[in-house]
């Protein structure tokens, strides 16, 4: 084995990202944790042709069960559970939301080979880590719903996997329907990237399909 892949086989001392805290008894945000960690040990893995085929069997038997309690997209769970870090939906990253003024919104994030690009974050998983910090700040202190119009994230350094990155986010302006807002992520001290984003407020007859998502929502 050569020294880089040694250096992400999985560490106990590492934090565990893919086990939030949720209650004991709330089955579903369990499933959906279970899903993370088959996510994250299939990506770390290299099964024999035969323990491919058998997970896969597996996992297909568990697809069945599921289709079996399929629902509408506004009865379903995943993506909407506000009151839990990562909302029950298994790709999103795990985002602790920590604080949210009027004005500012704080948050943890801790990634693992799943949302890996090589050895870092893969560049595509920063946007949604913002897109979800920023999304809810905009969104707080009873201002109107609002959608993304764009985020434009800038890279500065890589971020590294099994390590807990700070997010931060702030409303910096807003006309009309127009709220900007910059948001960055930290590894300790460094800038790993940051993000300018616009959101813009819904109009009446845009909100139809999203006023059930907003059930539970906190803020
Ligand atoms: C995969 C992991 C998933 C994790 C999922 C977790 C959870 C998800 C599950 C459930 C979610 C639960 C709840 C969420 C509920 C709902 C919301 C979700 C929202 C989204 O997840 S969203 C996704 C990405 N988002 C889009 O899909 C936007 C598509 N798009 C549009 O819907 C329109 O485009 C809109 C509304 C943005 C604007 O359209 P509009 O017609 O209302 O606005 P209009 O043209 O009047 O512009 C007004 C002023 O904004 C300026 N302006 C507009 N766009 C601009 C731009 N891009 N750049 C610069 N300026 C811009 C104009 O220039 C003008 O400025 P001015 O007034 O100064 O002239």
């Amino acid at each position: 084995m050569t020294e880089s892949t040694t250096l992400d086989i999985w560490n106990p001392g590492w934090p565990d990202p893919f086990r939030p805290t949720v209650d004991a008894d709330d089955e579903y945000a369990d499933l959906v944790d279970a899903l993370r960690e088959v996510q994250e040990a299939v990506t770390r893995s290299l099964p024999t042709p035969e323990a491919a085929a058998e997970a896969a069997a597996t996992l297909r038997e568990v697809a069945r069960q599921m289709r079996s309690h399929e629902v509408d997209e506004d009865t379903q769970i995943a993506g909407k559970r506000w009151d839990i870090p990562g909302k029950a939906h298994a790709l999103a990253p795990v985002l602790h939301i920590d604080t949210v003024t009027d004005t500012t919104a704080t948050g943890r994030v801790t990634v693992g080979r799943f949302h890996s690009g090589r050895y870092a974050m893969n560049g595509g998983v920063t946007p949604l880590i913002f897109d979800e910090l920023l999304a809810r700040l905009a969104n707080s202190a009873g201002r109107p719903w609002g959608r993304t119009a764009y985020l434009n994230v800038n890279f500065r350094a890589l971020a590294p996997l099994h390590t807990e990155l700070t997010v931060t986010a702030e409303l910096v302006g807003q006309e009309g329907r127009k709220r900007f807002l910059r948001g960055a992520m930290y590894h300790g001290d460094i800038l790993v990237a940051d993000v300018d984003g616009l959101w813009v407020e819904l109009k009446p007859e845009q909100t139809q399909n999203i006023s059930k998502d907003l059930e539970g929502r906190d803020r």
